[in-house]
């Protein structure tokens, strides 16, 4: 975890190709020893922002600072950063420790350092065994810790990694996003991520920054986010929702059909505002004692996850079906038919509240 001094200040940074704004003025501070993500949807200017942070592109305007020196007119191969692709571009030719030994080789550090070093980081990403290999007697996730291996040799004070588990599958997708998080947390060095998935970014991330249309959204750790979105966009884009639309009433939402919503805040929405009311689908519930809301609905449709069952229930909320997840343990073995009964049940704590835009 970070100890919150800054490394990396961002500041009021701008990338304009022609007449498109890829960054437009966005500011940030990303803390010494931190895992950040930065997520968003294609063309959020997510790559063009490490592109820069890389020295790949010069901003239209703004200041990058490293350990508080201005990084802009620093060429990219004197910047104490790294920036690792997702195609991780090993010598094919080469084994995994001369991979790792190359950085230091071109820096012509003495032969008995070299090999010190390689062999720390061998030890590090757990692959001394195969220290003799080539990339292509290795698996999928090996090279990618060999890539990790050669990019932290030379110790940056900053690590750029673009979509850097893109190319595996799911389930080596998850070990490694682990494996990401111990070794950052091992080495020691600051790490910035660029994902469009969402749930990596929640899994492996100390904070998050939502880009939207070059811009910061929100910037917040894991729970913040997905527990305080800061509006509708970032509450759909993190997790999933369900909104009920209605109009702020006192300290209440009415929904169209009349029935009353209750919440802890209306979010500052004055009374007779168009707003929805947002609620997670784990927080719903088919059994819950003392819960303030609950809504009748019918079954639309049943399905299986092994976790749990995520039904989606039809009711006077509007045409859009409510999504529930049902944990397996609360209801056995026993399926749902579309057009059962059910009744729903949630807290108003779980209730967030959002302009209907
Ligand atoms: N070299 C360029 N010339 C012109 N426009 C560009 C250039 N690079 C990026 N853009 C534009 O800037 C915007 C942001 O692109 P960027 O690649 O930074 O987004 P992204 O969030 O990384 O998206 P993705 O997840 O698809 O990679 C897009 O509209 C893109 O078309």
């Amino acid at each position: 975890m970070n100890n919150e001094n800054t490394l990396l200040s961002i500041q009021n940074i701008s990338k304009h190709f022609n007449d498109s704004k890829a960054v437009d003025g966005l500011s940030l501070d990303i803390y010494e020893n931190e895992f950040f993500a930065l997520l968003g949807s294609s063309g959020s200017g997510k790559t063009t922002l490490l592109r820069m942070l890389a020295g790949l592109e010069t901003p239209t305007e703004g200041q990058i600072l490293l350990d508080d020196k201005d990084m802009v007119p620093v060429h990219a191969s004197k910047r104490p950063v790294n920036l690792m692709f997702q195609s991780y571009a090993l010598f094919p030719h080469m084994s995994v420790e001369q991979n790792i030994a190359y950085g230091l080789e071109m820096e012509r550090m003495e032969r008995s350092l070299i090999d010190k070093k390689v062999q720390e980081m061998l030890e590090i990403i757990q692959l001394e065994k195969m220290a003799k290999r080539r990339p292509d007697q290795l698996s999928g996730g090996q090279r990618q810790r060999v890539a990790l291996a050669r990019a932290l040799v030379k110790k940056p004070r900053l690590l750029l990694l673009d979509e850097p588990l893109g190319a595996l599958d799911k389930k080596l997708r998850s070990e490694m996003q682990l494996e990401l998080k111990r070794l950052q947390h091992e080495v020691g060095i600051t790490f910035v991520i660029v994902t469009h998935d969402q749930e990596e970014a929640l899994v492996m991330a100390d904070r998050i920054a939502i880009m939207r249309d070059g811009n910061l959204l929100q910037c917040g750790t894991p729970q913040e986010i997905y527990e305080h979105p800061k509006d509708r966009f970032a509450a759909d884009f993190i997790g999933e929702m369900n909104f009920l639309p209605g109009v702020v009433q006192g300290d209440s939402i009415i929904a169209s059909s009349k029935r009353k919503i209750s919440v802890m805040s209306t979010n500052g929405f004055e009374d007779g505002e168009s707003v929805v009311a947002a609620i997670r689908p784990e927080r719903m519930s088919l059994f819950l004692e003392n819960a303030e809301n609950s809504i009748e609905g019918k079954v639309h449709t049943s399905a299986y996850h092994g976790m749990d069952i995520l039904l989606h229930v039809s009711t006077e909320f509007g045409e859009k079906p409510i999504s529930v997840r049902v944990p397996i343990h609360s209801v056995g073995d026993k399926p749902f038919k579309a057009g059962d009964s059910v009744t729903l049940y949630w807290y108003e704590k779980d209730t967030r509240v959002f302009a209907n835009k």
